[in-house]
């Protein structure tokens, strides 16, 4: 039986700012069921640094979520305190940031951090916290854990730094791991690396992961499912093979094809024509219509029906998930 794990709905995050509302998200539903690894892909600004905020309820001031539900093993998220909430964000969802110094403490050495974090959200005594971090440090190919355990951040580099919060995160032994583009930070070489230890791990322990990156490249081999994410709403969800073998929504044909391809190395890299739009006053209908190479005099005025459920489906008036 596949058990449901973490499934939002509808979905609503605003910042209200001088300069007017900006309506991050309009309606996000996802679903990840457990053991599962889903990629959340799209642009820059298309909304996927705010969903991750929103369901840790982390959202930046001057965010707030305005609807939806969002639940983790059939709790409603939304309506814990504050309290309930940072220990969920301790025990049962875990964050990994795109920049490693985001979880890293410059002041404290690397061993009082882990011991401090994995200790805390785990009960665990200290020695027996110092071996678990040891023990997932040895398992992210960490060369000498025990002499990183003495190390401050300044002396590590991007590639050893970024592998101690993947070890710290990993240490909670969380039901769910939400990494927000974790590798770009570092340099090709290393992001690879670092990229298949994740990978190596994930598959060791079965963990759930949700993996956010604007590469559709990057999740393919890695997730089972995908969410392709537009101005603020999911747009196609699937398995890897339907939105790479039978992709529907035109905005998904359009990433797919800006995948760097090695056979067309000496073609310039294709980008998406037009700009992502502008979520202070998002475009009416189908809000890709204005760059949308299919686009029918309906989808300027008509807001396609939203993706829901587990089955592969589009938000678009033309095409359906069903018609290849
Ligand atoms: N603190 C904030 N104040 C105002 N608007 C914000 C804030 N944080 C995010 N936004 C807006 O919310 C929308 C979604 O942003 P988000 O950071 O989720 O994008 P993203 O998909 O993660 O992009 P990237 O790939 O660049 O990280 C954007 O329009 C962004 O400008
Ligand atoms: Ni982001």
């Amino acid at each position: 039986m596949t058990q449901k794990l973490l499934e939002i709905n509808d979905l609503r995050t605003t910042f209200d700012t001088n300069s007017g509302t900006v309506n991050a998200l309009r309606g996000v539903n996802l679903t990840i069921n457990e053991g599962e690894r889903v990629g959340l892909v799209g642009e820059s600004g298309s909304g996927k640094s705010v969903t991750a905020q929103s369901i840790l309820r982390l959202v930046d001031s001057p965010g707030q979520i305005v609807d939806g539900s969002i639940e983790l093993n059939g709790q409603d998220l939304l309506s814990l305190s504050s309290s309930q909430m940072q220990s969920v964000r301790g025990r049962d969802i875990t964050m990994i940031f795109q920049d490693p110094s985001t979880s890293l403490d410059p002041v404290y050495s690397i061993r009082s951090q882990m011991i401090e974090t994995i200790g805390h959200n785990r009960n665990l005594s200290d020695s027996e916290a110092e071996s678990v971090a040891i023990e997932y440090l040895e398992m992210v190919d960490m060369p000498n854990p025990k002499r990183v355990l003495d190390s401050y951040p300044h002396e590590l580099s991007g590639g050893m730094k970024q592998r101690v919060s993947i070890a710290m995160a990993l240490g909670f032994e969380p039901d769910l791991i939400i990494a927000d583009e974790p590798t770009t930070a570092l340099d090709v070489t290393v992001q690879k690396k670092v990229m298949d230890i994740f990978q190596n791990v994930v598959s060791e322990k079965d963990l759930s992961v949700l993996w956010i990156t604007h590469n559709l490249g990057v999740v393919a081999e890695f997730c089972d499912k995908i969410a392709v994410i537009y101005a603020g709403e999911v747009v196609e969800y699937g398995s890897v093979y339907d939105i790479f073998d039978r992709p529907a929504h035109p905005y998904t044909r359009e990433l797919l094809r800006t995948i760097p391809n090695i056979e067309r190395a000496d073609e310039e890299l294709r980008v998406i024509e037009g700009t992502v739009p502008n979520m202070r006053n998002p475009p009416s209908g189908c809000a890709f219509h204005p760059r949308c190479p299919d686009a029918e005099p309906q989808c300027e005025t008509t807001r396609p029906d939203s993706v829901e459920g587990q089955e592969h489906q589009a938000s678009c008036l033309v095409h359906d998930a069903g018609d290849q």
